[in-house]
């Protein structure tokens, strides 16, 4: 109840800030951590520093901008990126999903279900610039895309890293995985938790492209207009036949799924791998 409340009002305050900006002739409306620029081919930027983790709050914005988006039938693609230098996603917020409670877990899965389903299935051409490291939910928000440009940048790797935590990604991951590289190939990365480099990325066909990173963007530009070329009704059909099915399989069992995860999360021992590697990430500064 209380997140739909805060919903509706995001939603209001956010089409608020959207009118005023464009009488400012910015054309780009924006709220916490995201913002979205509608100049141009329309850019969503991902701005939850320090490193753009998937928290409720995060999830909830993201979801909004893109219904927003969709709403406007102006829009007919948008490029999905990062405002944090270094990264595009850490993907799902760990600290959602340790130490909480089980009403808590529910609530964040079925916002991550909504937000990958609106992704996958979205009519829009969604091109991402992966302009940073992109493990695991990061990944997925990469795989959602019709197409992936990715910064030629050896320290920034992109992959379904799951297992590494001693987590297992939901079978909705491992489809779109299988969909994109093949099923060898994602039974291979995902039992290993592999995090490619963008060359190892673009051989097994992670992203479809390799640049320079000062080229990110403007590549991923001339990608959207290529794109844009074709007609909606014809790519928006292509799309849906190559995808619904995969979609469909979650939709219909979204309370299961949630239900799965809820009780696999709670679990004493995967509290404790989520919460050793926590202390991992922190002795990493050390
Ligand atoms: C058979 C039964 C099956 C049932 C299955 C049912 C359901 C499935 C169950 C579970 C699936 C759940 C799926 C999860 C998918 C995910 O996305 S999990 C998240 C995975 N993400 C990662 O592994 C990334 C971890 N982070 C990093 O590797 C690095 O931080 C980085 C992104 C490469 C950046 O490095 P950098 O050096 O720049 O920064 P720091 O490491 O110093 O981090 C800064 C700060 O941020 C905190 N942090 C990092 N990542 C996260 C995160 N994902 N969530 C929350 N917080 C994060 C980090 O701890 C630091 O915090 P500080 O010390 O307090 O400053």
């Amino acid at each position: 109840m209380a997140l739909a409340a805060a919903r509706r009002l995001l939603l209001h305050a956010g089409s608020r800030l959207g009118r005023r900006e464009a009488v400012d002739g910015a054309r780009r409306f924006a709220n916490k951590r995201v913002l979205v620029e509608t100049e141009g081919p329309a850019v969503m930027k991902l701005r939850n520093p320090p490193v753009n983790s998937l928290s409720l709050e995060c999830l909830t914005e993201f979801t909004i901008s893109l219904e927003k988006l969709e709403n406007d039938k102006s829009i007919r693609g948008v490029i999905l990126t990062s405002e944090c230098p270094g990264i595009f996603s850490a993907g799902l917020d760990l600290l959602e999903m340790y130490g909480r409670n089980p009403a808590h877990y529910a609530e964040y899965w079925k916002n991550v279900q909504e937000l990958w389903l609106r992704l996958y299935t979205s009519n829009m051409i969604l091109v991402s610039a992966i302009n940073g490291a992109s493990p695991a939910g990061g990944c997925l928000l990469a795989l959602c895309c019709d197409y992936r440009v990715m910064a030629d940048n050896p320290k920034y790797t992109i992959g379904l890293n799951e297992s590494l935590l001693g987590i297992v990604a939901p079978f909705w991951f491992k489809d779109m995985y299988v969909n994109t590289i093949g099923h060898r190939e994602a039974e291979r990365a995902l039992q290993l938790g592999t995090l490619f480099s963008p060359a190892e990325a673009l051989k097994v066909g992670v992203v479809d492209e390799v640049v320079p990173e000062d080229q990110v963007h403007s590549k991923a530009r001339s990608v959207m207009t290529k794109w844009l070329a074709i007609p909606d009704h014809s790519r928006q059909l292509t799309k849906n036949m190559m995808r619904k099915a995969t979609a469909d399989n979650l939709i219909k069992q979204r309370e299961a799924d949630i239900q799965n995860f809820t009780s696999f999360i709670s679990k004493d021992s995967i509290q404790k791998s989520l919460h050793m590697y926590l202390e991992k990430l922190k002795q990493k500064k050390g």
